[in-house]
């Protein structure tokens, strides 16, 4: 789904940090302790068609786009990687802002699904992949049902992507498990060298 496009390593070891894992394992929560306690990191802002919800601002949770829009940022080569996920919309990581901060010399963190970390790994082969591990599935399953946010449909139908996904773990670099939450940070932020 991604262009050809490779990045080299830059000199000095890589500065880009891959961080997926199952749905409901943590990721959002961890990402904002991370950015709330780390703001030198940098943490891209993704692309998607999927509608705001309340209190979602456009260009800081997000950039809202529409399906022409996207297929414009395809078309144009803008995107690193991109996927649809969980079957309905599609969600990409803008090239520009990544190479950006890189080029900053700053640590720069993608959170996106097992599609799209495969992706960059073509592209991007040093990039430091890590997956974000449930202490348990049945922990798993109490996250995703506590969050409330999916009707027991798409909860089993999520359940099921997280069954592959959590398969993936072994293509990763580092499993990291989201026991406590700032234990996860730091451990996330331990990789990073900070
Ligand atoms: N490939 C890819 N996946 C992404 C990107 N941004 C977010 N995702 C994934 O898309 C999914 C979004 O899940 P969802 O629960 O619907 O909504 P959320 O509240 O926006 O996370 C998660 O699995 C994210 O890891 C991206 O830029 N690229
Ligand atoms: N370490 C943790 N311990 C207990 N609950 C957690 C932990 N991390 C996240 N959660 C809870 O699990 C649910 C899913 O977290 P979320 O960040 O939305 O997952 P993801 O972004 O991976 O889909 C949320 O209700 C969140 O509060």
């Amino acid at each position: 789904m991604t262009s050809g496009t490779r990045h080299p390593s830059p000199p000095g070891g890589t500065h880009l940090t891959v961080l997926s894992g199952p749905t409901a394992v943590g990721k959002g929560t961890v990402v904002e302790r991370l950015r709330a306690d780390y703001p030198q990191i940098w943490v891209s802002i993704s692309a998607t068609t999927r509608p705001a919800r309340p209190g979602e601002v456009n260009g800081e949770h997000y950039l809202f786009l529409t399906e022409a829009e996207f297929d414009q940022l395809i078309e144009t080569d803008a995107l690193l990687e991109w996927a649809s996920v969980h079957g309905s919309a599609r969600y990409g990581t803008p090239r520009g802002p990544v190479l950006q901060a890189i080029s900053e010399g700053r640590e720069a963190l993608l959170e996106i699904d097992l599609q799209g970390a495969r992706q960059v790994r073509q592209s991007w082969p040093d990039a430091r992949f890590v997956f974000l591990a449930p202490p348990s599935w049945e922990e798993l399953v109490r996250r995703l049902v506590g969050r409330g946010t999916e009707s027991a449909e798409e909860r089993a139908r999520r359940l099921e992507t997280a069954r592959e996904e959590m398969a993936a773990a072994s293509e990763f670099d580092h499993v990291i498990v989201n026991g406590e939450v700032g234990q996860a940070v730091e451990d996330l932020v331990g990789l990073l060298g900070l």
